[in-house]
């Protein structure tokens, strides 16, 4: 047998296992469900490669162990999940001849009701199919769940406990989840709140139960659509479904698919795909199990497309800081009719958490429909960042050098983040993107002096200092005779660095490129230093503590100061203003400040979606007001105005006790109604 493989399998099966525990113990997962489920097959297929089935292998067992302090439960008749097809031409297979019910795919956790003598003795949840938690004392907490009964013999029912999308939308603005994270779906805040110890805490959390089934009791109806039924008269709100009347042609299927969609959209139903099971109970109960599900019924999942692909190499390019940038360069994909073949790797960590080297198949998405992103590698073990990573700057060839620091990871957390780093400040590339930053819209806003001209100028060495910029003139005659260029375009080019010279306190700040000050600290800056680049470089001589402005912390702080302190810096500073003309700051963007409101003078953060406006557009609205637009939560805050979809910084306002606005209120206290 392959040693490799097995190697690999008992690798993949480990790692599924430590995601079923996030998932179903923490209700945290670090991972996607369709990476998740992608892993899954790959580990199905590696099993009927090598003919090995771990004993607690996932695709034999069902959930996960549950280590809760809850009470543990055993069930007579296993709760088991469900096998998954990615396409409705299996489903139609599936169907066969047979009659099939089309139901709602519920999102949340699932839980067994047992009613003896029309009372409910028992509530519990699957957990690993055979033992499940017991969480009767929750049940009051949860809509749709009956404590009486017009039904006098046993009746077991299985449902789904889940928490409704409005209802999520405002519970995540205020609760946090084991690691003090915002909850990243409705299903993790529903698993976590079902399995609550304490009852109290489980109140509030707007729990609905759906029964989608009936394991025991009703033996006189042959169907499972009658035994839904007949749950309504007992108090149930049972899952919606569909019954077929004939065999459904594929087109027919998607149909159905479809409106079961949007009646769950329309009904604020959370759902994850839609379910089919054979509708007469005498033909599922023949249809035998796996360990790991039924085969009466199929899921048929809505997920996030994920694409495979091959890692061809890592390309490592210096930016402006002398951070070293690794973009993944793979075999071309078709997404949404783009073909896309690079995403960036973002840092060093990024890199070693996926184990990525050339060569490896990777799973490519399009997070939020746009932005490629590298979700796994399918070949993980034998990593070596050593191997990986460039020695030398592929650019200027000096050493580079591997920086830590405290950053945050894709979920939030606090954790150490390694960057690449050429820390030869003569580095081309690295110069090349400071000047590209210098003439940027933001910066000096020089039009037309793109990345490709400035390259050629750069390597004629005509441009070495910002400076050389103002006196390109020097050298107009062979410039227009360079490829491309001609007197039109010279002159074009030359009268927009004219232009350029009649500039704000702002985009002179932003074009130093003193670390980590950019569009709203330069603004900060502006106000507290009226607009006089003079007055702020004496408190920086004259030992000025930034981090008394809004948003201004330690680091921020210490960038000025060290700015400063480099003699070549502190040159260009000074000889540049002379080249250029300052206009005294006009109030935010020619609006006329209005100080008569309880903001002015305050700093005010804002999150979340606040329709119709853009991020930009309440950040002015914030400045007409006389107050400053913060970025992030800290002591110095004075309001949080949370829209729709807040995340962290609302718990973090409730922790330093900031006054939390409703963008009504807010709207109505400045006096925009
Ligand atoms: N992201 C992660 O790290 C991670 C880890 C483990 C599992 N998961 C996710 O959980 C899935 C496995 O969980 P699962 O075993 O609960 O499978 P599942 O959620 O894919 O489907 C089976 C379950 O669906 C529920 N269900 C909802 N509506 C139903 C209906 N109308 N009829 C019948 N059943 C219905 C039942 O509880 C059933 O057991 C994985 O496919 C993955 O998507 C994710
Ligand atoms: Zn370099």
């Amino acid at each position: 047998m392959d040693q490799n493989l097995l190697t690999k399998q008992r690798e993949l099966n480990d790692r599924l296992n430590r995601y079923r525990n996030e998932y179903y113990n923490l209700n945290s997962p670090s991972v996607s469900d369709a990476v998740y489920d992608r892993l899954f097959e790959e580990l199905q297929e590696l099993e009927s490669a090598t003919g090995v089935q771990m004993s607690n292998s996932p695709t034999n067992t069902v959930g996960y162990p549950a280590v809760s302090k809850l009470e543990k439960t055993n069930h007579s008749i296993p709760l088991l999940s469900l096998d998954k097809v990615k396409n409705t031409e299996e489903l139609c297979r599936f169907m066969g001849e047979h009659q099939v019910m089309f139901m709602l795919k519920l999102d949340g956790l699932t839980i067994k009701l047992t009613y003896e003598g029309g009372k409910l003795v028992e509530a519990a949840t699957r957990g690993d199919g055979d033992v499940g938690e017991i969480v009767t004392h929750n049940t009051r907490a949860i809509g749709g769940i009956p404590e009486n009964i017009q039904y006098e013999d046993r009746l077991v029912v299985t449902g789904e406990a889940f928490i409704r999308p409005s209802d999520f939308e405002q519970l995540k603005t205020t609760l946090v989840d084991s690691d003090g994270k915002p909850y990243k779906n409705g299903r993790n805040l529903a698993a976590g709140s079902v399995r609550l110890f304490d009852a109290g805490a489980c109140l509030g959390r707007r729990l609905m139960f759906m029964p989608f089934n009936v394991l025991e009791g009703m033996e006189e109806l042959p169907r499972k659509s009658e035994r839904l039924k007949a749950l309504r008269p007992l108090g149930f709100l049972p899952c919606k479904y569909m019954v077929t009347k004939r065999p459904l042609t594929q087109k027919e299927t998607e149909d159905g698919i479809r409106q079961l969609k949007e009646y769950a959209a329309d009904a604020d139903i959370p759902i994850d795909g839609i379910v089919i099971t054979y509708n007469d109970i005498a033909l599922s109960k023949s249809c035998g199990r796996t360990g790991h599900h039924y085969k009466d019924g199929l899921a048929f999942k809505f997920e996030d497309d994920l694409f495979q692909t091959k890692l061809q190499t890592i390309e490592w390019t210096p930016g402006r800081t002398g951070e070293i940038a690794p973009v993944a360069i793979f075999e071309p994909v078709e997404i949404d009719g783009c073909e896309v073949s690079r995403a960036s790797l973002h840092n060093l960590s990024f890199i070693e958490d996926l184990e990525l080297a050339p060569g490896c198949r990777i799973l490519v998405s399009k997070r939020n429909m746009i932005i490629p992103h590298v979700e796994e590698n399918l070949d993980r073990g034998n990593f070596s960042m050593d191997a990986v990573i460039p020695h030398q700057c592929p650019c200027c060839g000096e050493p580079t050098r591997i920086h830590e620091t405290s950053g945050r990871g894709e979920n939030g957390e606090e954790r150490v983040i390694k960057t690449l780093f050429c820390d030869n400040a003569a580095c081309e590339t690295r110069r090349l993107k400071q000047f590209v930053h210098f003439v940027s819209k933001k910066a000096m806003n020089i039009e037309g002096l793109s990345e490709g001209t400035l390259e050629k100028l750069i390597g004629r060495g005509w441009i070495h200092s910002y400076l050389d910029i103002y006196r390109l003139d020097q050298h107009r005659n062979e410039i227009i005779r360079m490829d491309g260029f001609g007197e039109k375009s010279w002159q074009r080019l030359w009268d927009a660095i004219q232009q350029s010279r009649s500039t704000t306190f702002e985009r002179y700040v932003i074009a130093m490129d003193i670390p980590m000050v950019g569009n709203t600290a330069s603004k900060v800056l502006c106000r507290e230093f009226h607009g006089s680049l003079d007055e702020f470089r004496d408190a920086v001589y004259g030992g000025y503590d930034f981090r008394q402005l809004p948003d201004f912390g330690e680091t921020l702080h210490n960038n000025i100061q060290e700015w400063f302190n480099k003699e070549e810096n502190f040159c260009i500073w000074e000889e540049l203003q002379m080249m250029m003309n300052i206009q005294k700051p006009v109030e935010t963007d020619n609006q006329t400040i209005n100080r008569d409101n309880s903001f002015s003078g305050k700093t005010i953060v804002v999150t979340g979606k606040v329709e119709p406006y853009t991020r930009d557009e309440m950040n002015s609205l914030i400045a007409s007001l006389g107050a400053v637009a913060g970025s992030s939560v800290t002591r110095k805050t004075d309001y949080l105005v949370c829209g729709e979809k807040a995340g962290s910084k609302l718990s973090k306002a409730r922790e330093l006790d900031i006054p939390v606005l409703t963008p009504e209120e807010f709207f109505r206290m400045a006096g925009v109604a």
